[in-house]
């Protein structure tokens, strides 16, 4: 079988429309205008990356968007206060720290200290809790997660009944919630990762596969039973010296996922590229959670994506 490619970006680009649309309506009705803050700490490069392309595609939407660049030393306390202060804001809605922070700062401490009405990355444990309690509609489902599933309904449907899932990845970032919602659509979910036994055959058995374990590539055509649909979560940025050196000296480099997507898609019905498939995707959804925030803080009923 040859596989289908997943087009995320072009997906992604149809919920940001519906973002911009639904936006403009509240701002009609209501005067509210969605805002977004991101906090980064640090200049990590790759965290620039997307910081900015949030910004860009938060003012796309027309949102207000307001980015925090604390210095690579910022003590927890003073993230925290920064916290507390956007938390405060009613002009902001949605508020996320770019994860991963700096070694001397508790991740798990700032996650909790965001509003939960404001935590639209849905990391902190009301959210978390939501979610894994089936009050899905109530909760801020993380971004990456939530815009896989999109497309998992767009090839598979929105029952899974009958059909079994592996993700493969335990963090709280992907691996569980993917999990949460595979199950709340009725899939047969196997979490799986690095400890487990014959992973190749556990793989094998899934009609759903999820990649998001963080290993280049690794998720090749012999870990994918027939048919199946592929989901690529990984995001790695490996030497590419076939494409010569860069300014720095340095080999140039190319985004794979941790699919390695030819071998997969011999075996595959449909699979998700990088890029242009789930990075794209948890953009559009981090502003679809914006939205939601802004809705409901202007007391109005959210539109579903
Ligand atoms: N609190 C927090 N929330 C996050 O949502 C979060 C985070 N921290 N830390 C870092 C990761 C990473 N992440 C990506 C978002 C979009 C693309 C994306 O759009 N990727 C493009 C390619 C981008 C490129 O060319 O570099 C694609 O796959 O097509 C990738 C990665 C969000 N993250």
């Amino acid at each position: 079988m040859t596989a289908q490619t997943i087009d995320g970006k072009a997906r992604a680009a149809r919920i940001i429309d519906a973002v911009k649309r639904a936006a403009e309506a509240l701002r009609h009705e209501t005067g509210t205008e969605p805002g977004l803050a991101v906090v980064i700490v640090g200049e990590d490069p790759a965290s620039q990356v997307y910081v900015g392309s949030k910004a860009r595609t938060a003012k796309e939407c027309g949102f207000k968007s307001v980015k925090h660049v604390l210095g690579a030393d910022t003590t927890e306390a003073a993230l925290l206060g920064k916290i507390r202060e956007l938390n405060a804001d009613p002009t902001i809605h949605g508020l996320l720290v770019q994860l991963p922070l700096p070694g001397q700062i508790d991740e798990a401490k700032v996650i909790e200290a965001i509003a939960p009405d404001k935590d639209v990355d849905g990391f902190g444990l009301t959210n978390v809790g939501r979610l894994s309690t089936g009050a899905i509609d109530e909760a801020f489902v993380p971004c990456t997660p939530a815009g896989a599933m999109i497309l998992i309904r767009d090839v598979v449907g929105d029952d899974l009944s009958g059909k079994t899932a592996v993700v493969v990845g335990r963090s709280n970032i992907v691996g569980k919630p993917m999990a949460q919602l595979l199950l709340a659509a009725n899939a047969t979910v196997t979490i799986a990762h690095s400890r487990t036994k014959d992973l190749p055959a556990v793989c094998r058995g899934a009609d759903i596969l999820v990649a998001a374990v963080g290993r280049p590539e690794m998720i090749t055509g012999d870990y994918v039973k027939d048919g199946a649909v592929v989901i690529d979560v990984g995001i790695n940025r490996i030497a590419a010296p076939e494409k010569g050196l860069s300014d720095d000296g340095k080999p140039k480099t190319r985004l794979v996922g941790d699919v390695a997507f030819a071998s997969a898609a011999e075996k595959a019905a449909a699979v998700t590229p990088v890029p242009g498939g789930v990075g794209p995707m948890t953009i559009a959804m981090l502003m679809a959670n914006t939205l939601t925030a802004a809705y409901r803080a202007a007391g109005k009923t959210p539109p579903g994506f």
